[in-house]
């Protein structure tokens, strides 16, 4: 399977989870590599932005794929997680959903020698999942994309995975919002799709506490006057804009 690389290993690391319901829970975050969506704003573009490729985004490096890419075996992974010092992991991406076979089969080889594992999926909600994977997942993080990605509505928005995550019992939805015009885009979507109203997290976009202080006040204001929940970006907050935090 495919994982981002950073440095000389697989994009593995242990911190609090930043973002959405379950904001500050130690975690091992995994992240794998590829991406089914290409958004402008996108800060893992090293998921997909290969040399070659004609997607546009907004900082316009290509990466070179080998150098981004890590090959590692889902046993492999998993003897890696069960050397962290956490029993909770977020699987992130990217879009993991496109190995969700190979996750599956890491996740079955930790639960047989302890079952205590739980898993939280952040997922751009595209794809259902298989039976098997998503009973095998504690928590679904689901962030549809809105126009300010640049991507095809045909692509960003598809009925049959929204409205499967819309109905699931431990999906919530996380939006990234750029300023108060993504308000109502969102509002129409959760009315859609429907979506109550606390199982909607507020989200500010931004790399840096500069960028957030953008329009996190704005945004939590909205967040409240409709019953939303809101999420600052905490990891960016406390380490900046890096990899591996
Ligand atoms: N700490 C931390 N929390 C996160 N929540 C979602 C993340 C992601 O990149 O998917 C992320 C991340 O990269 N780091
Ligand atoms: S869906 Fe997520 S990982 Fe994929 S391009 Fe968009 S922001 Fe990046
Ligand atoms: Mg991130």
């Amino acid at each position: 399977m495919k994982l981002a690389r950073l440095d000389a290993g697989p994009e593995i690391f242990h911190t609090l989870q930043g973002e959405g319901v379950s904001v500050g829970r130690p975690a091992i975050f995994v992240r794998t590599s590829r991406c089914n969506l290409h958004c402008r704003w996108c800060d893992t573009d090293y998921t997909w932005n290969f040399k070659g490729t004609p997607w546009e985004h907004d900082r316009g490096t290509k990466h070179d794929k080998a150098d981004v890419t890590f090959e590692i075996a889902p046993a492999e992974l998993a003897s890696r997680l069960a050397a962290m010092p956490c029993r909770h992991v977020v699987l992130t991406g990217g879009e993991p959903l496109l190995q969700q076979g190979e996750l599956l089969e890491m996740i079955g080889l930790l639960r047989a020698t302890d079952p205590g594992w739980s898993f939280e999926v952040e997922t751009n909600g595209t794809r259902v999942p298989e039976p098997g994977f998503d009973a095998a997942i504690q928590q679904f993080n689901i962030s549809p994309k809105l126009s300010h990605s640049g991507m095809d509505e045909a692509l960003r928005i598809v009925p049959v995975a929204l409205g499967h995550f819309a109905a699931h019992p431990r999906a919530w939805f996380k939006f990234v919002a750029t300023g108060p015009g993504d308000l109502e885009e969102i509002g129409t979507l959760a009315e859609h799709y429907g979506i109550a109203p606390d199982r909607i997290v507020l989200m500010p976009e931004g790399r840096t506490a500069a960028e957030l202080d953008r329009s996190a006040a704005k945004l939590a204001a909205a967040a409240l006057e409709r019953g939303w929940r809101f999420s600052d970006r905490l990891h960016v907050r406390l380490w900046g804009d890096q990899r591996g935090v």
